[in-house]
């Protein structure tokens, strides 16, 4: 890019970075090397004609939105599927790639299920035997799948599920039934009118026998004419907020037949003769729903990171206001409460990227430990999964919509391109367990942790801390670490009484379920409190251990937002840190002053800080937020796309308006 175009204020900020930025761009990425493989697999996309969009997807009909986006989705597919034969290598693929690569399409890819459900359920649910059958065929994607689970009736509530799947021992078939208007599938990406095969998530019964849900390949649309099969009613939801290209569908079945070997026969199985031979364990059925809330604490880092790059830019180029007379209008940037606003959305896309990459590492060893037949650390993590899930989701809401209100009018627009970041991040807060569903999830493993403290157990890592704070209130120290001890006693605290406040409702002859519903919102905020501790310890020791190997600068940079994100996160939860830790008025007072100097130390290089996301503007999508800063052109530009400026006088003036003008002259 030629720095002549760039805006005047973008460059004076650029010029002011006291740090490598090149260097903080490989932290992110996890190696200079990683960032050389991202690079490329970008530079590949960027330059094929057909993912660009003529007319902005905005102007185009819900019918036509889709069909472009199947087109993209085939285009996007064959680059990445030549690069991955290239390069003999998934870098393509890797998730933070593919946020990416996403990204340059806008809009939500009809296959996104396939990709992100469907082959990842053949690689963990399949026995060796199915994954060799469908797993080149997946892959190579002369197969597009999706994963069916949610009904019209249930999507929490897996145990609810209506559909059913009837094994009939004398053609060894499977019976798929939707038995009632509720037990339609819903939901699911692809399924409307892309995908031809489905993972049916169905009751399984065998002679005479419900054994629970379990899932099933079944292929719904003819493989040459893509017509739905006989015995089977699919479509599309309809538009939503957001995710309008995903095609969520619905699917019914009417007494419709599989052969036996299209149950997915890695753990659970049903042999020729009905006789079902259980798993190791029930809940590995939900492994592909686990991997995925593991993979959303990244992509709810990677979403800040394109939201806080667009308002921060933004806030270098606009002027406004004028607090001192005669002087010109500052950059909005300089405003203290929009650093307020906006440095903690880059140091949260910090602290959960790097506290997801630790989940994923879990992960990774305790389902490597799963195929052993080890299973002892499943509930630990389930735990862990599901409140980083939740929170990371949210938070990263709450921070794209800050940073659209922090871009004033302009955020509103459509070519901020803020509404489509703020759909899609919202969708996941929903999908993949329900936010307060999977904070009670944790609550329960919270609680089970409490009850081993209190009677002296060995307890596993991320709970340890339950131990000291059994009896007393820990000292506070104005210190990373004191913070840390803080909202560990916190959590210890919340879970104590959401565990006394159980047992009290039931001392008070309450049965178990109603007292924990009685204690649920206290339960909530047990679990909020501990996935917080865990993001500020894991965030502030990742960049301890890092910065030894770090430039001195770059060191600086990421403690200073570490810092920044823990004295935020005591600011803002002050009152329960009143309550059970031993922070004092004065501590806060304290903290409150550090705050303001960390904001002011950030100040000259939050451009830069942005800058080393390294986010094109193909990937931003943004008027607002492009590296040249052109903002005001570009929102001229985007305007004149409209096709209502194709005319200067547009039909409905002579239609309607002239007539109902004239009509109110009489
Ligand atoms: C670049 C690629 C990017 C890919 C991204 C793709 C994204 C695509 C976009 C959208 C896709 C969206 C897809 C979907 O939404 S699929 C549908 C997802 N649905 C859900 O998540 C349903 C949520 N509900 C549940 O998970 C469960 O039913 C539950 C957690 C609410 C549990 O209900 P409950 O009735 O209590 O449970 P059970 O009796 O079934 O369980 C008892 C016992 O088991 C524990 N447990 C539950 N789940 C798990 C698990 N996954 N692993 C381990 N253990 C589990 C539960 O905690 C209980 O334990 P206990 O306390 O010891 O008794
Ligand atoms: C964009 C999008 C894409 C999706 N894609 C797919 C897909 O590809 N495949 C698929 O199968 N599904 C998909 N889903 C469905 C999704 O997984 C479910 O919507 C989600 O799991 C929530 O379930 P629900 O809709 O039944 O919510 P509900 O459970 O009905 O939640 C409604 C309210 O009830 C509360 N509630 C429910 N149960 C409890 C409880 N036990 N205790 C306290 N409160 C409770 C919730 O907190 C919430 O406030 C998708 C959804 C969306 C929005």
């Amino acid at each position: 890019m030629s720095e002549a175009k760039v805006n005047g204020d973008l460059l004076r900020e650029r010029e002011k970075c006291n740090f490598d930025l090149k260097e903080l761009t490989h932290f992110i990425d996890g190696g200079e090397e990683a960032t050389r493989n991202r690079r490329e697999v970008e530079e590949m996309v960027i330059h094929v004609k057909e993912i660009q969009d003529e007319v902005p997807e905005e102007y185009l009909s819900h019918k036509e939105q889709y069909e472009n986006a199947v087109r993209k989705a085939c285009v996007l597919i064959d680059i990445l599927k030549e690069h991955a034969l290239r390069h003999s290598s998934f870098d393509a693929y890797k998730p933070t790639n593919m946020y990416r690569v996403q990204s340059m399409v806008k809009q939500v890819s009809p296959f996104i299920l396939h990709m992100g459900m469907f082959v990842p359920t053949i690689f963990g649910q399949a026995s060796a035997d199915q994954q060799a059958e469908w797993l080149p065929k997946a892959l190579s994607l002369q197969i597009i799948g999706t994963y069916a689970q949610t009904e019209l009736g249930h999507g929490t509530f897996l145990r609810g599920l209506e559909t059913t799947a009837t094994y009939d021992p004398t053609t060894e078939e499977f019976v798929l039934h939707s038995p009632t208007l509720t037990s339609y599938k819903w939901w699911p990406g692809g399924l409307g009118h892309t995908a031809n095969h489905c993972i049916v998530v169905a009751q399984l019964y065998s002679k005479g026998v419900c054994h629970g849900i379990h899932p099933f390949l079944v292929q719904i649309r003819d493989s040459e004419t893509h017509m739905p099969k006989p015995g089977i009613k699919v479509g599309e939801i309809g538009p939503k907020l957001g995710f309008q290209t995903a095609n969520n569908g619905f699917l019914g079945f009417d007494h419709f037949r599989i052969p036996r070997q299209n149950m997915f026969m890695k753990n659970a199985q049903v042999l020729k003769d009905g006789t079902y031979v259980k798993s190791k364990s029930t809940k590995l059925t939900y492994g592909t729903m686990m991997l995925i809330r593991v993979m959303i604490v990244s992509d709810a880092a990677y979403e800040i990171s394109r939201a806080v790059t667009i308002a921060t830019r933004y806030s270098a180029v606009r002027h406004q206001s004028q607090p001192k007379p005669g002087q010109p209008e500052p950059q909005i940037l300089d405003y203290v409460t929009q650093q307020h606003k906006l440095f903690i959305g880059i140091a949260t896309s910090h602290a959960l990227r790097i506290t997801g990459s630790w989940l994923w590492e879990t992960y990774s060893k305790v389902t490597h430990d799963l195929d052993a037949g080890k299973l002892d650390q499943l509930p630990e993590l389930h735990a862990l999964a599901c409140c980083l899930k939740a929170i990371s989701s949210r938070d990263a809401s709450a921070i794209v919509e800050q940073c659209r209100l922090a871009c004033g009018g302009h955020g509103y627009m459509a070519s901020s391109n803020f509404p489509t970041i703020y759909g899609s991040i919202t969708a996941t807060v929903t999908y993949e367990g329900e936010f307060t569903v999977l904070l009670l999830q944790t609550a329960r493993y919270l609680l089970k942790a409490w009850k081993s403290a209190l009677e002296g157990k060995v307890m596993t890592p991320t709970v340890a801390f339950m131990v000291n704070y059994q009896k007393t209130k820990p000292l506070w120290k104005n210190t990373p670490e004191g913070i840390i001890s803080g909202f560990k006693a916190v959590a210890a605290g919340k879970s104590k009484e959401a565990y006394d406040a159980v047992i009290s409702y039931e001392n008070n002859g309450k049965d178990y379920e109603d007292a924990w519903n009685l204690a649920s919102v206290q339960l909530v905020n047990a679990s909020e409190a501990y996935c917080r501790a865990i993001i500020c310890e894991m965030f502030w020791s990742e960049v301890q251990r890092h910065s030894v190997t770090m430039s001195r600068n770059v060191a600086a940079v990421l403690q200073q937002l570490a810092e920044l994100y823990l004295i935020y996160w005591t600011l803002e939860k002050s009152g329960d840190l009143f309550e059970y830790s031993c922070v004092s008025k004065e501590d806060l007072a304290v903290l409150r002053r550090r705050y303001g100097e960390l904001l002011a130390l950030i100040r000259p290089n939050a451009v830069a800080l942005v800058d080393a996301f390294d986010l094109r503007d193909e990937i931003l999508q943004s008027t607002l937020g492009s590296y040249d800063g052109r903002v005001y052109e570009r929102l001229m530009e985007e305007a004149l796309k409209s096709p209502l400026n194709k005319e200067p006088v547009n039909q409905s003036f002579h239609k309607y308006l002239k007539p109902f003008m004239q009509k109110s002259k009489l």
